[in-house]
């Protein structure tokens, strides 16, 4: 069945390139039409249907069209196409494996022996040229650049270019910084080789104080050196992230209060939801890195809640935090990986999250699912959330709970955008409940005594947009008041400088001073190195959970400690 016409054919529209044409592009002379190229292939699909999908596949004039079949495809019905010239296109030679990111739809596909592998690499690069060469001739005037060879000089290259062309990202009115970064990257003709199965391997956010600086751990290291400038950081760093996970902590106070443990458990699902709605207007601006010993305290006596969080580790970065309230305490860590696909940035939490509530002596379980930051490096920039959540019980397993977030696209249309839906199972499987909505819109429950809306986002603040799209819980989380400071421990992030000029609106101040404290960080690091000793958290403890998993869990002495002798009596590190 598999067809692979290899011979070229002269398009009529070509372009004859004069060799006295001052770019260094090395572009063939004469444009020749590559040859179609089609056949069967596997392509990855997420949900529903999870798994590798044998799809047929033609390579048409640097465009790539997919269907089910062959014969679909000869009557005309096809499922998906995208420019391939567009695409940053990754290969593993290992797996046969190729990706291509549009930015928008990430497409992964594998071949089946490493000769067909081969052909669709060679074709899909020859039309990749042929395309890009004949939009570049029509608005001719484009510069090429070499080819870059790796993930991480990819990324050495963006950071490099936002320190070296860096300047406010206005939300509208002329192209970004950004934007000329994606124009970058469109320009040059690379295609990402990754060495493992998987692209990239980054974890945490890439910044002068998330990746460790000794020369002999490689390439990927000299990131380290480049700071990320503040211009384009939000005034909030990840461990009040954490917190704003809370900002419907509502729903936990409800499900303690509803002795039904399959209504609880939708209160529960409907909690775990509304932690990603802050993505809807959080896309333009890169959260502060806490340094190594930071922490964070929110006390919201309104709420009923106390939170803390403190980074316990530096390599790889992990954020722990700990909340608790008169219905229930609420704990994770968060870490993650990163997978850089040349337009998009896929990023792949690890820990998970726990909810405990104290009338009932529930301890529900869930993991994260990915988030995707797409045209990571344009205006264009978006957050998709996919995958599946399972909710456990790990105290009574009456029930669980599943939620899948829908990747979108999936039926062909964009109305399908940040799609959920759950269900909540009794032990032998059966459906209970039903809910479901967009996670930016609200989350509906038709199985309860009376059907509702379970969730819904509260509205945005005036002037969201002015201000890092922040809500108002968002806006809370720097508020230092007189009252608050004497009791602060000095690592609390409300002290940090740079953080509070940006806040302040000081963005030269706070790019400066981030330099000053990511270098005080190396430094500390260095020492304790010579040491040859490690950091201990202060406020969590490194333990292995139920299922053997590595989770840092409160020690209790925080508010204990605050209160009695208090922090400005006792011996503190000082971070900046
Ligand atoms: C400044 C430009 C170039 C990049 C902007 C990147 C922003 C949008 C990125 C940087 C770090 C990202 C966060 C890192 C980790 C998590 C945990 C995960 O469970 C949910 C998504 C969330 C909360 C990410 C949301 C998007 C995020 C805030």
């Amino acid at each position: 069945l598999y067809k692979h016409h290899r011979k070229p054919r002269l398009a009529p529209e070509t372009k004859v390139l004069i060799g006295s044409d001052k770019r260094k592009c090395v572009v063939p002379q004469v444009m020749i039409t590559p040859g179609i190229c089609e056949g069967y292939l596997l392509k990855r699909r997420k949900w529903p249907l999870k798994g590798w999908h044998k799809r047929y596949f033609v390579l048409e004039g640097g465009t790539l069209r997919y269907s089910k079949s062959h014969q679909d495809v000869s009557r005309g019905r096809v499922q998906g196409s995208l420019d391939v010239s567009l695409a940053v296109m990754s290969i593993n030679k290992k797996s046969n494996r190729i990706d291509l990111d549009t930015g928008d739809i990430l497409y992964h596909i594998k071949a089946k022996s490493h000769d067909l592998f081969y052909i669709w690499v060679t074709k899909l690069q020859a039309h990749r040229l042929y395309k890009k060469n004949e939009t570049a001739n029509a608005h001719s005037n484009e510069c090429c650049l070499p080819p870059l060879f790796s993930q991480k000089i990819v990324f050495l290259h963006f950071s490099l270019f936002l320190l070296l062309h860096h300047q406010p990202a206005p939300s509208h009115g002329p192209p970004s910084v950004a934007d000329s970064a994606a124009e970058y990257f469109d320009a040059s003709d690379d295609i990402l080789c990754g060495s493992s199965s998987e692209v990239s391997d980054e974890s945490g956010l890439s910044d002068g104080s998330t990746t460790n600086s000794e020369p002999e751990e490689g390439h990927g290291k000299d990131l380290a050196r480049v700071s990320m400038p503040a211009a384009l950081n939000e005034p909030v760093n990840l461990l009040q992230r954490l917190c704003e996970e809370l900002e419907y902590s509502e729903l936990l106070d409800v499900a303690n209060n509803t002795p039904d443990p399959y209504q609880r458990m939708v209160y529960i699902a409907a909690f775990a939801i509304s932690g990603y709605t802050t993505a809807t207007f959080r896309n333009r601006y890169k959260p502060f890195n806490p340094v190594l010993g930071e922490t964070y305290e929110c006390i919201r006596e309104d709420r009923g809640f106390r939170f803390i969080s403190e980074q316990v580790c530096h390599h790889p970065p992990i954020s722990a935090c700990h909340a608790e309230s008169e219905n229930f305490t609420f704990w994770q860590d968060q870490r993650w990986k990163n997978k850089f696909w040349g337009k998009s940035l896929e990023i792949l939490p690890t820990g998970m999250v726990n909810v405990t509530l104290s009338r009932y002596g529930d301890h529900y379980e869930w993991n994260k699912v990915v988030t995707c930051i797409h045209n990571v490096l344009s205006q264009q920039r978006y957050l998709e959330h996919y995958g599946e959540v399972t909710i456990q019980n790990l105290k009574n397993s009456t029930c669980t709970c599943k939620i899948t977030f829908v990747k979108s696209r999936y039926w062909g249309s964009d109305t399908n955008k940040n799609e959920v839906q759950g269900t909540v199972l009794d032990q032998g499987g059966s459906v209970i409940h039903r809910f479901g909505g967009l996670w930016h819109e609200g989350i509906f429950c038709d199985t309860l005594p009376t059907p509702k809306c379970i969730w819904k986002p509260n509205s945005q603040p005036k002037d969201y947009l002015q201000f890092y799209g922040f809500s108002t819980f968002a806006m809370e989380l720097n508020e230092l008041t007189p009252d608050l400071r004497p009791f602060l421990p000095p690592t609390d992030t409300r002290l940090r400088p740079d953080q509070r000029m940006l806040e302040e609106g000081n963005v030269s101040g706070a790019d400066r001073k981030k330099d000053e404290i990511e270098e005080l960080q190396r430094e500390r690091r260095k020492e304790l190195a010579k040491k040859g000793s490690e950091h201990t958290p202060r406020f969590f403890r490194k333990a292995k959970d139920s299922s053997g998993r590595d989770v840092w869990l409160n020690t209790g002495t925080y508010w204990e400690l605050r209160q009695n002798p208090g922090f400005a009596k006792l011996e503190n590190i000082t971070l900046w």
